[in-house]
């Protein structure tokens, strides 16, 4: 089935974790970032194009500073990012150019993303350096984004990445096998599973969160980021990413790690951005008769499902959409302000116009803008 998948990828983003590229002092692997910088080479020599989004700008910094601990304080991790990337940087350069290869920093916020404009132009940048046979190597703006800190990882951005690429595969390096039954530092009994169909709650709670002073997330940001790439119809492999050969072996369709297999429709691009690049700002509480129709029939939300508004968004906005249980079940972008759906809360669409005094259309959120999760 592997070498199936593996036929009709030409385009794959590989995402290298912290605790790949760092050895066991913290400082930059160069030995692995060579190896794996050599597998980079053989990909494109067989024309197959690489987005790399890399982590360790801290752990680089980290170990430049000669600080014993991972940075605490957001202006420390900020600090040692700010060092580490160019380091990072250079090594990759310096690894990719015996091969005659050269790469190019993309540093990206959630900002970035979330605006549309924004995200096209990531877009045409990715597909400019790879039309020039550069690879680009993507990592979060560590430096200016407190929040990127804070929430955000690696494994997330590159699954929103092979969105912005348009890539057919999501390759996971990481420091462990793949994916087991449960942590394999905790549990003896744990066993590796090569190949998950449908990432279910049962999968979701065998991932555990990151058992390093290096990594960040776990295998439980890796899993979600699994089934991100997969709404999108994105296969990931997970695979052990010190281990010599491992990228060529991945890609070749052996038995290696662990692979995640896409939902059976992906979304389309836009929907995925809408349900997972944007943030949403509130939410819309719906009776149950309209989430049986948005669940099951595919319509859109009029204001006559709506019981409650909660939190502020503008016209446009991304809105989280709850049953009568308070559990989010769509996403989608909204046709009315917080304001003014909640004047509209269990009206008919007729008599938006008597309410508002205008009206922008019968529905509160559009079939097109929303997004079953
Ligand atoms: N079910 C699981 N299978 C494999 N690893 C797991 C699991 N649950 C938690 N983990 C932990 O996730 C770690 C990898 O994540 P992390 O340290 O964030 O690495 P990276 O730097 O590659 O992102 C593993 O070393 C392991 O301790
Ligand atoms: N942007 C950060 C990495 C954040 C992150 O997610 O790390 P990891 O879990 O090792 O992929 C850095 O470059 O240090």
């Amino acid at each position: 089935m592997r070498k199936e998948i593996l036929k009709s990828v030409k385009r794959v983003v590989i995402k290298i974790g912290s605790r790949v590229l760092t050895d066991a002092d913290g400082a930059l692997d160069l030995a692995v970032i060579g190896r794996i910088c050599r597998d980079l080479a053989a990909l494109h020599a067989r024309h197959l194009q690489v987005v790399v989004v890399s982590s360790g700008a801290i752990a680089a910094g980290r170990s430049e500073l000669g600080l014993t601990e991972k940075p605490r304080t957001i202006p420390h991790k900020q600090a040692a990012a700010a060092i580490g990337q160019s380091l990072l940087m250079r090594a990759y350069e310096e690894a990719l150019e015996p091969h005659g290869l050269k790469a190019a920093q993309i540093l990206l916020t959630s900002e970035d993303l979330v605006n549309r404009q924004r995200f096209l132009n990531a877009r045409a940048t990715m597909d400019a350096l790879l039309g020039f046979g550069i690879i680009p190597v993507i990592n979060e703006n560590d430096t200016v984004v407190v929040d990127e800190i804070k929430f955000g990882d690696n494994d997330n951005l590159s699954a929103l990445v092979t969105n912005v690429a348009e890539a057919h595969l999501l390759l996971i390096l990481t420091d462990i096998e793949g994916f087991y039954s449960a942590d394999p530092h905790h549990d003896p009994e744990a066993r590796l599973i090569p190949l998950v169909k449908g990432i279910t709650r049962e999968v979701e709670r065998a991932a555990g969160g990151a058992d390093s002073t290096v990594g960040t997330g776990g295998m439980a940001t890796k899993v979600a980021a699994a089934k991100k790439a997969g709404k999108n119809g994105v296969p990931t492999i997970m695979v052990d990413g010190k281990r010599d050969g491992i990228i060529a072996a991945a890609l070749r369709g052996d038995e290696v790690g662990t692979l995640f297999l896409p939902a059976a429709v992906g979304l389309n691009r836009r929907k995925h951005w809408i349900a997972y690049t944007l943030k949403p700002s509130g939410r819309v509480m719906v009776d149950e008769g309209a989430r049986e129709v948005l669940l099951k029939r595919g319509k859109s939300l009029l204001p006559s499902g709506v019981v409650r508004v909660e939190g502020r968004f503008d016209r446009g906005g991304c809105v989280r959409i709850c049953g009568p249980d308070g559990v989010e079940f769509a996403r989608g972008l909204s046709d009315y302000s917080s304001a003014e759906t909640a004047r509209l809360v269990g009206k008919k669409s007729s008599e938006i116009d008597d309410i508002l005094g205008y009206h922008y259309g019968d529905v509160i959120i559009h079939r097109d803008n929303l997004v079953v999760l």
